[in-house]
């Protein structure tokens, strides 16, 4: 089933875009301000240009306001070219900051069904690639593509109005040369992409042999690598090529093609034949304006290509944003789960000792569970076991058993498929988030650092846990002397050679019980150290476990902690 844990979140790109921009509506209305100011200054100079010519022809001198005219609107379409720029790359920051926030939203949301469905690699190029694209559908696509037609057909508008007939040829012209430009684009798109595709697999090639060189020695495939090599760089190499080649060809073209047009005009209206005159007649100063403008038609033209371009890949990447957003979510939130109960009045675990939770309900109840990823596979069947406050329980078993999934279940990021999960009396999945931090502390076989100093590796950034806390917890694990002979202490940044592997674990504990936690997970927390170091990590998590419930998961035959449950397939 499909639902979105809060209804007023907005997850539609379509919906997410609009709302952001009526968000900046002066941005908005600046940008038009300043594409369109653009377009129409950028008219002038040529016009202007062309009375002084004319009056020069006519023996006067121009007056001074026409040439400062001429000047200023230059500025003035400078000015207005620049502010449209950096108004665009402003409003499409604004657009890639929702769409990113909205993303994250939704991915914290995600179900764990549907986090173990997904690549990583494919939801961060959601994240990056495809949000990419949506910022330049603005910087470079839309906006651009409108200004780009504005200015081509203002500029035909005008022509039109001096020299027909050179308005009749690029008519005729422009579709051609649009099809040409495409054309050329999208076999230098191609290339391009050929030879990124090669570059990286001859980038990848060299990391993957040295890896590789002893069963490369063994077997003797040197020459076998060498040829791979040779052929990616090949690829690379004819790719390039073929980008050079489009290159090299497009500019002449555009520049005999622009040369061309303006001899054919001037040749026809300097033919003195009065069929030609009637369309291609003019005056020297419209000449000159002409020419210019002939200069100037190009290159929207050319634009507009690589803007169609830009707009479809933007069209792929709203359609990958929107599947993004149509992921399964977790079950709705707690609250408005009745029988989440004292959970979800304080998001504590204080408020279970009310009277809405049954005082006789274990800790930990698993009532005659059973679970399968999928349909066809059985994990768990049957399973009823129950953990009262203060047990220290371990859960033994061969591998693949379930050991871990009891764990998943535990922290609410499964239900099962009959029979209840119960914390307390409550269904395990039904607990709020914020609940979940103060009542499950999770130690994992290795160490899972975050971005940040020591002390944010203990507190994961969270501000109810004090610096005492913090100190208390290092004592606690024996992490206190190590850390305090660190150049910063608990604000050293964290680097993997800080510590040692057991120090990691240690910190890890540390970290798992920053926030007083009720009941402490350990999953063979003690999995990839040596003796001496195993047994150094068990002295610091039977301090840390005092008064608390422990639920620990072990390959042993014997338990680690407390009293041990052998599950079974
Ligand atoms: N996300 C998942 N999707 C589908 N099947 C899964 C998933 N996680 C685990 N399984 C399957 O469930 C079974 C139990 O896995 P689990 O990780 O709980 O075993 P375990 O007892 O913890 O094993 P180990 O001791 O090796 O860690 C395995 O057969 C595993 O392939």
């Amino acid at each position: 089933m499909r639902h979105t844990n809060n209804p007023n979140e907005t997850t539609s790109v379509r919906q997410i875009i609009p709302s952001t921009l009526a968000q900046h509506r002066l941005l908005v209305f600046c940008i038009l301000l300043s594409v369109c100011g653009a377009v129409l200054t950028a008219l002038v100079p040529p016009l202007v240009l062309g009375r002084i010519i004319d009056t020069l022809t006519l023996g006067t001198m121009p007056s001074l306001f026409l040439v400062l005219l001429y000047f200023a609107m230059l500025a003035l379409t400078g000015l207005l070219e620049s502010a449209r720029e950096g108004l665009l790359t402003i409003c499409g920051q604004q657009i890639t900051h929702s769409l990113r926030s909205r993303l994250m939203a939704k991915f914290v949301r995600l179900s764990a069904e549907e986090l173990n469905r997904q690549e990583p690699g494919a939801v961060v190029s959601r994240f990056v690639g495809d949000v990419d694209t949506v910022e330049n559908l603005f910087t470079s696509g839309i906006i651009s593509m409108f200004a780009d037609a504005c200015k081509i057909l203002s500029i035909l508008t005008l022509i039109w109005f001096r020299n027909k007939g050179l308005a009749l040829i690029f008519l005729l012209l422009l579709p051609l040369l649009f099809f040409f430009t495409r054309h050329v684009q999208k076999n230098m798109l191609s290339a391009q992409i050929e030879n990124r595709k090669a570059v990286s697999r001859a980038s990848a090639h060299v990391p993957e042999t040295l890896h590789n060189i002893r069963t490369i020695h063994t077997l003797g495939k040197e020459r076998y690598m060498e040829q791979q090599y040779d052929r990616y760089i090949g690829d690379s190499y004819r790719a390039m090529e073929r980008t050079n080649f489009y290159d090299a060809v497009y500019s002449p073209v555009i520049l005999i093609l622009n040369a061309v047009v303006v001899a054919l005009v001037m040749l026809l209206s300097a033919s003195g034949n009065p069929r030609a005159l009637t369309l291609f007649g003019m005056s020297a100063g419209t000449a000159v304006a002409v020419m210019n403008y002939i200069s100037q038609i190009f290159s929207p033209v050319e634009s507009l290509g690589m803007e169609i371009q830009t707009i479809q890949s933007a069209v792929a990447g709203i359609h990958r944003i929107q599947e993004f957003f149509g992921l399964q979510e977790k079950e709705p939130s707690p609250s408005t789960t009745p029988d989440s109960g004292a959970f979800a009045e304080s998001g504590t675990m204080d408020s279970c000792a009310g009277t809405q939770t049954p005082s006789d309900a274990p800790f930990v109840e698993f009532r005659d569970v059973t679970f399968s990823y999928d349909d066809d596979k059985l994990v768990l069947s049957h399973l009823n076991l129950t953990v009262e406050s203060g047990d220290q329980l371990t859960l033994l078993g061969r591998t693949g058993v379930g050991k871990s999934t009891v764990f998943k279940l535990l922290l609410g990021l499964y239900r099962p498929d009959s029979g209840q999960m119960l914390i307390h009396g409550v269904p395990a999945d039904s607990i709020p988030e914020d609940a979940r931090r103060k009542l499950f502390g999770y130690v994992e076989q290795s160490f899972h650092p975050v971005p940040g100093t020591v002390r944010e590796q203990i507190t994961l950034f969270d501000p109810s846990i004090s610096d005492d806390a913090v100190q208390k917890v290092a004592e606690l694990t024996e992490l206190a002397d190590t850390i305090s002979r660190l150049d910063l202490g608990y604000d050293t940044p964290c680097s993997p050679e800080l510590f040692s592997q057991g120090q990691w674990q240690l910190l890890s504990i540390a970290r798992a019980a920053a926030s007083d936690p009720e009941l402490l997970l350990l999953d063979e927390i003690t999995a990839n150290l040596d003796a001496e170091t195993e047994q150094h990590v068990l002295r610091a998590l039977r301090r840390v476990s005092k008064n608390r419930t422990v639920l620990s998961i072990s390959h042993r035959t014997s338990a680690e902690f407390g009293r041990s449950y052998s599950l079974r397939s």
